[in-house]
């Protein structure tokens, strides 16, 4: 359109529509949003978000997200009991919530008191240690490919290193400081977490070590031991290194089974119970009186330093530790460095298997030195009976593996119920902490659907229509067995006479040698009567 030839330019006198709105009908009008007009809105829009965020933060309890809502069909017949149950599980987390944070108060108020187990320290005691971190040569170190000595290739390499650090810092004299404040630590620059790479690993701290710490689990100590290992470590030197099983987290098992396990272990290997680490927060866990973290590690300090001492070697003894993953095995270094807890570690630890995946040298002083090595399944359990999934099903259930890699997490809570099967009580006690009525009388498949769906609906494990995800609810019990929230142990077989259960395939000759090497080496290392009791039975008390 054009302006009319009768008003080329608006006049101010004139009425009409194009005077009057100056609007010139000679230029086409764009459909677009202006720029400015853009940018003006997106500036409101901006402050009006911002304005929000700032309310919200003001008042959070108007502004929480609503959950999102199952979405279950009014046609389901149970959807109102699903739902209560749903409300109810809220209601009880958020409770177990406030009551857990509660606790943490509590024992951060006890620790500032200085009175918890005399196991952590105090603030300021971890803060020196951070400090103390910090001065720690933390280096990484290539292996050498070579067969036998990469080891010592390994050592080598990380004492030049040190020495280059002493000189750079000042410390000419070479002279290890006491204790821990002479801690370094060094790893390995390879990120190799091949099966190979681990066995290569496990190899070269047995070939380094003189003395063996075999981290076993206290629940299932037998399905966490290898012989053929013990077997090989025993060839080994001409019989010269020395082996220690060390029964890690005997606050999962009662004093009893403690009491069993130590005896019938003992007939192996000088044995020493151990508690590494405080665990899971929430864990059922029991009461060992005297044997506490810092009670249970100095014991085996001092063991060690008897033996570093009456060996008078012009080196250092090596202390290489081993054993399944997450036995505890950094824990247990932790719990010999005295660094317990928080970023102060010597070595890191995690709840989840295959946290360590390289070696890892701490010095403890002048005559002590600890090797850390990641976990590794031993061939033995590997070549148990049984298909491909009952064998992972015993592998989950000792912990060995990544909540990732689990293929049938439902395979593993059905051998969890199989074995409670024998002990009602402890079955009880599984059922309580997800608060299920007693399960009806199946098979074993059908129990185990039935008890995970239970455990779905009461943790809210639901998938859409309101469906239970047995997969996710048996993630869930695994968890909580991993982390001692579920009891359960494997009871000691029963000693009898000098035979017991667990060693009558064991040739009578055998068993006389391993007595005599038991005693000899229980001397060398100072043990008897190191602990209090000395793994008798004491009184029982249970902690939430
Ligand atoms: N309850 C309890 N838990 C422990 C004890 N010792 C270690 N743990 C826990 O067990 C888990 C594994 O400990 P780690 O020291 O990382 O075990 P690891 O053998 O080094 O594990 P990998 O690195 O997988 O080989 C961690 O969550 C520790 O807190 C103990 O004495 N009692």
């Amino acid at each position: 359109m054009v302006r009319p030839s009768k008003h080329p330019i608006p006049s101010p006198t004139c009425g009409c529509f194009f005077c009057l709105t100056g609007i010139s009908l000679e230029e086409k009008k764009s459909k677009r949003t202006p720029v400015r007009l853009r940018h003006k809105i997106e500036k409101r829009s901006a402050e009006k978000q911002r304005k929000e965020r700032k309310e919200a933060k003001k008042h959070p309890e108007l502004h929480r997200k609503k959950p999102a809502a199952l979405n279950i069909p009014n046609s389901y017949p149970y959807k109102d009991r699903i739902l209560s149950e749903i409300e109810e599980a809220r209601r009880i987390k958020a409770e177990e919530q406030a009551k857990r944070r509660d606790e943490a108060k509590l024992r951060r108020k006890e620790l500032k008191g200085g009175d918890d187990e005399d196991v952590m320290k105090d603030a300021d005691e971890v803060k020196s240690e951070e400090e103390d971190d910090d001065e720690m040569d933390v280096e990484d170190s290539e292996a050498e490919e070579g067969e036998g000595n990469a080891m010592a290739a390994l050592l080598a390499s990380a004492r030049v290193r040190a020495a280059e650090f002493e000189a750079q810092h000042g410390d000419s004299s070479g002279e290890d400081n006491d204790e821990s404040d002479d801690e370094r630590t060094f790893q390995r620059a390879s990120k190799d977490t091949s099966r190979k790479s681990f066995d290569k690993m496990f190899k070269q701290v047995v070939d380094a070590a003189d003395v063996i710490l075999y981290v076993l689990d206290a629940r299932d100590p037998n399905g966490t031991r290898s012989k053929e290992v013990e077997r090989q470590i025993m060839s080994m030197d001409g019989g010269d290194k020395r082996l220690i099983l060390i029964l890690n987290k005997i606050d999962l098992v009662p004093p009893a089974v403690l009491k069993g396990w130590m005896t019938y272990l003992k007939r192996f290997f000088p044995t020493l119970p151990l508690k590494a680490s405080n665990g899971a927060p929430n864990a059922q866990s029991f009461d060992h009186k005297s044997l506490t973290v810092q009670g249970t590690s100095q014991a085996l300090l001092a063991a060690l330093k008897s033996f570093a001492h009456s060996k008078q070697l012009k080196r250092s003894v090596t202390v290489g530790v081993i054993g399944y993953p997450n036995v505890g095995k950094s824990s247990v270094i932790n719990a010999l460095t005295g660094r317990l807890g928080g970023g102060s570690n010597a070595c890191p630890t995690g709840a989840e298997a295959g946290v360590t995946t390289s070696l890892r040298e701490v010095k403890l002083d002048k005559k002590l030195k600890l090797l850390d090595s990641p976990g590794i399944v031993f061939p033995s359990t590997e070549g148990q009976l049984g298909s491909q999934a009952e064998k992972q099903a015993r592998l989950v259930l000792l912990n060995a593996i990544p909540p990732k890699q689990i293929d049938d997490p439902a395979g593993a809570v059905q051998l969890l119920l199989q074995r409670f099967s024998t002990a009602p009580s402890l079955l009880q006690k599984l059922l309580d902490v997800y608060a299920i009525p007693p399960l009806p009388n199946l098979g074993m498949g059908e129990l185990t659907k039935s008890f995970l769906t239970e455990v779905a609906r009461k943790r809210g494990r639901l998938g859409k229509g309101g469906v239970p995800n047995l997969d996710s609810a048996a993630m869930a019990v695994i968890m909580d067995w991993r982390d001692g929230r579920i009891q359960g142990w494997i009871d000691p077989p029963i000693v009898t006479g000098t035979v017991t259960e667990g060693i009558k395939t064991d040739s009578g000759a055998v068993e006389a040698d391993q007595k005599e090497i038991v005693g000899q080496w229980m001397e060398e290392f100072k043990l008897d009567g190191l602990l209090p009791g000395d793994g008798e039975t004491q009184e029982v008390e249970m902690k939430g």
